[in-house]
């Protein structure tokens, strides 16, 4: 292993920061990608059937933009999105949006599924960053420049008879490794053939295609654009992060506090290499800061055996706010605190919640209570003693909790596995008897 081979990701120059003072206090417009950037990292793509089951789940949570399909990409995304508009299956209320490659015959195809859309968003990209521009594409500056700008001229001359409701987006793709002059300069060329208007927005997506930077310098590079992009009032600035080093949830949160409008991610963050922005934990954080998160997760478990199942991939246990053990306690001074927190709470009546070492209530989510206090020889007295109560009904004084969890922790050290509730309730039956 040699750390020669990599560089330090170069920082924003001569540039004074205002999002670090900032804090977020509204949710951001979100695009579910699930369908697109989500479904070309899986090892089986959907099927139409399943991208609809899909795109409906997405509906009841409350998006209001999804990206459904690449249509040059294959049958299957053409079909669906066909099936989509033919079908009347899109609510009124709901934009629909697809992914565009610069070139002509992928433009074409693209506007051909979506005839007759209501509500459109038209997505065209190109890779930016020195590296595909020299190599990938063997192009100049400004020809990549072109191939955007003439690719967005006849995107909107193919779309010019749209009767419905149209937005043009447009990705400098690789913008995280984008010389932050080359991407405000083709963002601004493309601007001027959108010509939007504080009434017709258009949207400019700047992704960390490849995260690659700390979520601080990405915050920057997107105020950078934000105040030097052309008529910014007429935009919509949108991010697209991924999760190469761990940090998208971050990087689209530093984001927002820098600018950015919208969010592209996908739920759980499914996608490429380490994943996309997990917009349920993005949503969740908000909702947490007692913020309306504009989206429905109150029956996220629900969704999350949706996801599992027609994904193929397991959700992580220790998944932020959703994995099945979220919620649980196994060590004593986390046990100690929960079950005071709770009684408190419960006491109290309280309005706020505050139950620490719980991020936030799990009957927000439709789970109980019944698992938040586990027992193995970890745990402590506190934690038989929640147990006995919650579901004995019986409150121990505090002379018996020690001498209880004495045995408790006895009891599963020997055993060197955690104890059912109904194993402490037999112990507890047993030592009433005995004392
Ligand atoms: C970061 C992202 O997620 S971007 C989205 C990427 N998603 C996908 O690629 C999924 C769908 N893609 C596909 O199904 C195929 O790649 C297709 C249909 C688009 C093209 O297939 P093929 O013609 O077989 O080409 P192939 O995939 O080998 O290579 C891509 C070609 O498109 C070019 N290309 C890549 N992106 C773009 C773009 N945004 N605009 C124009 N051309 C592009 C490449 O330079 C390459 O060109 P070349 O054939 O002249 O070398
Ligand atoms: C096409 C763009 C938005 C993309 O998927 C990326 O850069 O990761």
């Amino acid at each position: 292993m040699s750390f020669k081979k990599y560089q330090q990701y170069p920082s924003v120059k001569n540039f004074k920061r205002e999002w670090a003072d900032k804090q977020i206090t509204q949710a951001p417009i979100y695009c579910s990608v699930d369908l697109r950037d989500g479904n070309q990292a899986l090892v089986n793509p959907l099927t139409i059937e399943q991208k609809i089951e899909y795109f409906n789940t997405l509906v009841k949570m409350g998006f209001k933009q999804i990206e459904v399909s690449y249509p040059s990409a294959s049958e299957t995304d053409f079909q669906l999105t066909r099936k989509l508009i033919e079908e009347n299956l899109v609510p009124d209320d709901v934009f629909i949006q697809v992914l565009i490659p610069a070139k002509k015959q992928w433009i074409k195809k693209s506007v051909e599924a979506m005839s007759g859309v209501k509500k459109g968003i038209f997505h065209l990209y190109n890779p930016t960053n020195e590296f595909q521009k020299r190599v990938v594409f063997q192009k100049t500056d400004e020809e990549i420049i072109e191939m955007a700008v003439e690719g967005m001229k006849y995107l909107k001359e193919l779309t010019k008879d749209f009767e419905g409701e149209i937005l043009y987006e447009y990705t400098p793709e690789s913008f995280s490794q984008t010389d932050l002059d080359f991407a405000v300069k083709i963002c601004n060329e493309v601007i001027n053939v959108v010509k939007p208007t504080e009434k017709n927005k258009m949207i400019i997506n700047l992704p960390n295609t490849l995260e690659a930077c700390m979520p601080n310098i990405y915050a920057d590079r997107i105020e950078w654009m934000c105040k030097n992009l052309k008529n910014r009032e007429s935009l919509i600035v949108s991010v697209h992060p991924h999760n190469d080093r761990g940090t998208a949830v971050a990087s689209a949160e530093m984001a927002v506090l820098a600018g950015a409008n919208r969010v592209e991610g996908t739920l759980f963050g499914n996608g490429e290499r380490a994943g996309n922005l997990d917009l349920i934990t993005f949503a969740f954080n908000i909702y947490s800061q007692g913020i309306d998160p504009k989206l429905n997760l109150n029956f996220i478990d629900e969704v999350k055996e949706f996801f599992e199942k027609t994904t193929q991939i397991k959700t992580h246990i220790r998944h932020p706010y959703v994995g099945d053990m979220i919620f649980t306690a196994f060590s004593g001074g986390h046990q100690d605190a929960i079950k005071k927190g709770m009684d408190f709470y419960r006491a109290q009546n309280c309005k706020e919640w505050n139950v620490p070492y719980l991020p936030i209530d799990p009957k927000d989510i439709k789970r109980g209570y019944e698992n938040i206090i586990r027992v193995n020889s970890q745990s402590g007295k506190g934690g038989a003693s929640f147990i006995i109560s919650e579901f004995f009904k019986v409150t121990m004084s505090k002379n018996e909790e020690i001498e209880f969890g004495k045995v408790v922790k006895m009891a599963s050290d020997k055993k060197k596995q955690e104890l059912s509730k109904d194993e402490i309730i037999e112990l507890y039956k047993v030592y009433i008897k005995n004392n």
